[in-house]
């Protein structure tokens, strides 16, 4: 899969991930893809979470905004949880002369093509306007979660965000019906989140083209009208099928677990990842550990540092626990262990990643959403692809062990797998040449090159 044959390079391109592990991995691939195709890359990126460097010998890495450790403005700001997000929103508020400063750097010596920039850099796109310079941006959620984010203000006014206790949050939501009431409230937005999503959404629409980590069939229904009512192109690639993500991890993955999964039997083995921010209270932890026991199913869970809040967490683990039936490592390389043949199911926190790597890899699905895009990602994956089950009560053991069994052991479970097995064949067939994916690639590549 990692192709980086040496070619005659193009021009350049600049790309500027933000600084996290769900939007570095996926604009690290897209440069990977694009170098293999034969241009030259930059990486712009802030101190803060830093990829390792020494994995990308053939990208030019640049450290912006935060380079100054003695700057105040950063340096008061929490460097863990979502409490770190506040750098982002200070970095679109003052970021623009920075930026403007080391574009002009690099046009003065290089030929620069594009930008590509996380849709949530939103400041980038008037400093690269004010340059002539073309913006493409990355959006790391799926396209049907858009048009969503982008009517927080519509879901306001429809009173959604203040329901009575009676209110029934099974209702269709108003302009989304594959989605209930209760998915929204879900996401955690309110019309403070207003400002940042319209600003997200408004900048995108203003750049020279989207770029989506997805495929055409994964997004339907609805595709057409998503891509209608964008008023700059779009481009659906599934980059976990180019290449994997391994190299842009910001923690070290754990790999001595392997040789234990190469003895499971094929389909046998339940992976279980949260992400890279979601975290639990020791009760949901407990729940966890028990839904897991109660399965009665073999697993291999990743307990990230920091994903349980306080610190006797480890003393929750009944007797025994995890014993030869599981295996408990701090981060994995997830890719690999998704591809691996002993892994029969996915829990996960339904991040955009994780749920298209799953698909990528054709593992079925439980699905525990905690904010923002999951609980939509965890809606289509159950009611629309139909590959696993969406656990909608929360945290508790009983609820847990049905939703693993459903999928491993009950006869529902072989239908499961085999829409997820089919979606992934879908994703296959149009990677072919003629393919939706494949001319979606060549036509970014064409659309860069007419720049
Ligand atoms: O042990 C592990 C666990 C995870 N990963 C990787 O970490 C990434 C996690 O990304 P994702 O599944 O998207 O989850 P988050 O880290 O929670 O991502 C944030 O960013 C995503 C993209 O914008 C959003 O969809 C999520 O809701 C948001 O929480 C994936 O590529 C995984 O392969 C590993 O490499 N090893």
């Amino acid at each position: 899969m990692e192709n980086h044959t040496v070619v005659p390079r193009h021009r350049r391109i600049i790309l500027f991930p933000l600084p996290y592990q769900g939007h570095v991995n996926p604009m690290l691939q897209l440069a990977n893809l694009l170098y293999s195709k034969g241009f030259s890359i930059t990486i712009l990126h802030t101190n803060f979470n830093k990829p390792k460097t020494s994995n990308y010998p053939h990208f030019t890495f640049k450290f912006i905004l935060d380079n100054d450790p003695h700057d105040e403005r950063y340096s008061k700001l929490p460097l863990q949880g979502m409490g770190s997000f506040a750098r982002v929103l200070l970095f679109n508020e003052c970021g623009a002369d920075e930026l403007r400063h080391q574009l002009e750097l690099e046009l003065s010596e290089k030929d620069v093509s594009c930008l590509v920039t996380d849709a949530y850099w939103y400041f980038t796109q008037s400093v690269a306007d004010s340059l002539s310079l073309p913006r493409l941006v990355l959006r790391t959620t799926s396209l049907f979660c858009f048009p969503v984010f982008g009517s927080i203000s519509l879901f306001h006014d429809l009173g959604y965000f203040n329901l009575s206790d009676n209110a029934n949050m099974e209702e269709q939501v108003v302009k989304f019906p594959v989605l209930k009431v209760k998915d929204i409230i879900k996401t955690g937005f309110k019309l403070q989140t207003n400002s940042i999503l319209s600003n997200m959404v408004k900048h995108s629409e203003a750049s020279s083209g989207i770029i989506w980590n997805s495929f055409k069939e994964l997004e339907e229904p609805g595709l057409e009208t998503i891509l209608r009512d964008i008023p700059v192109p779009s481009f659906l690639i599934p980059f976990p099928k180019h290449f994997t993500s391994a190299s842009s991890s910001l923690l070290e993955q754990d790999r001595t677990f392997f040789p234990w999964l190469d003895k499971q039997a094929p389909n046998s083995v339940v992976y279980v990842s949260f992400g890279s921010v979601s975290q639990v209270d020791e009760r949901q932890f407990l729940e966890i550990v028990h839904g897991l026991v109660n399965s009665e199913q073999t697993f291999l869970w990743v307990i990230r540092p920091g994903f349980v809040e306080g610190s006797t967490w480890l003393e929750s683990f009944p007797d025994g626990f995890p014993g030869e039936r599981g295996r408990i490592v701090n981060w994995a390389p997830q890719q690999e262990v998704l591809a691996h043949e002993a892994i029969g199911a996915f829990w996960t926190h339904g991040g955009w990643n994780s749920t298209f790597e799953s698909v990528c890899e054709g593992v079925a699905m439980i699905c525990s959403p905690f904010y923002g895009d999951q609980p939509l990602n965890a809606r289509y994956m159950s009611d629309v692809w139909k590959m696993g089950v969406y656990l909608e009560n929360g945290w508790e053991r009983g609820e847990i062990a049905n939703a693993i069994r459903k999928v491993m052991v009950n006869e529902d479970g072989k239908e499961i797998k085999e829409r997820a097995r089919n979606l992934k064949q879908k994703l296959n067939v149009s990677l072919m040449e003629g393919g939706y994916s494949y001319e979606s690639l060549e036509s970014l590549i064409a659309y860069i090159n007419s720049f």
